[in-house]
């Protein structure tokens, strides 16, 4: 099993896990408004880290970011393997491409 799959399967396995031993469990215990919250801090941080972090901060915000963006999945119900069905489908169609047939 690749290493998201296993995360994912983790992070659905705690989610109700006793919240004082479990980080998963403990945003569940705060709602989807932290666990959004989380997401986003996440990201700037990671924007933060493209920019003048060492490769090492950028590799620890990266994970940082990924972890939070699969309990905010799973918290919505969605699975990753959808996540990587919409990417697939766009394989292959530029992105100036696409830009450009919505404004058409
Ligand atoms: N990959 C992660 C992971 N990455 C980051 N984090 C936690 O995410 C938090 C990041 O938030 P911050 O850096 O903002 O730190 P903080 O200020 O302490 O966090 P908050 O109190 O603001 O939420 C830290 O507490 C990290 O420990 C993670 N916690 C858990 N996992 C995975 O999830 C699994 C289940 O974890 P538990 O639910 O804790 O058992 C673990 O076995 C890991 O595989």
């Amino acid at each position: 099993m690749d290493t998201l799959s296993r995360l994912e399967q983790t992070i659905a396995q705690r989610r109700a896990a006793d919240p004082a031993e479990s980080y998963v469990a403990s945003l569940h215990a705060k709602g989807l408004p932290q666990i959004a919250r989380k997401l986003g801090e996440e990201g700037v941080e990671a924007a933060v880290a493209v920019l003048s972090g060492s490769a090492e901060e950028l590799t620890g915000e990266a994970a940082d970011i990924l972890f939070h963006l699969l309990v905010a999945l799973d918290a919505r119900g969605i699975g990753f393997d959808r996540v990587l069905e919409e990417l697939d489908r766009r394989d292959g169609i530029s992105g100036i491409a696409e830009k450009a047939s919505r404004s058409a």
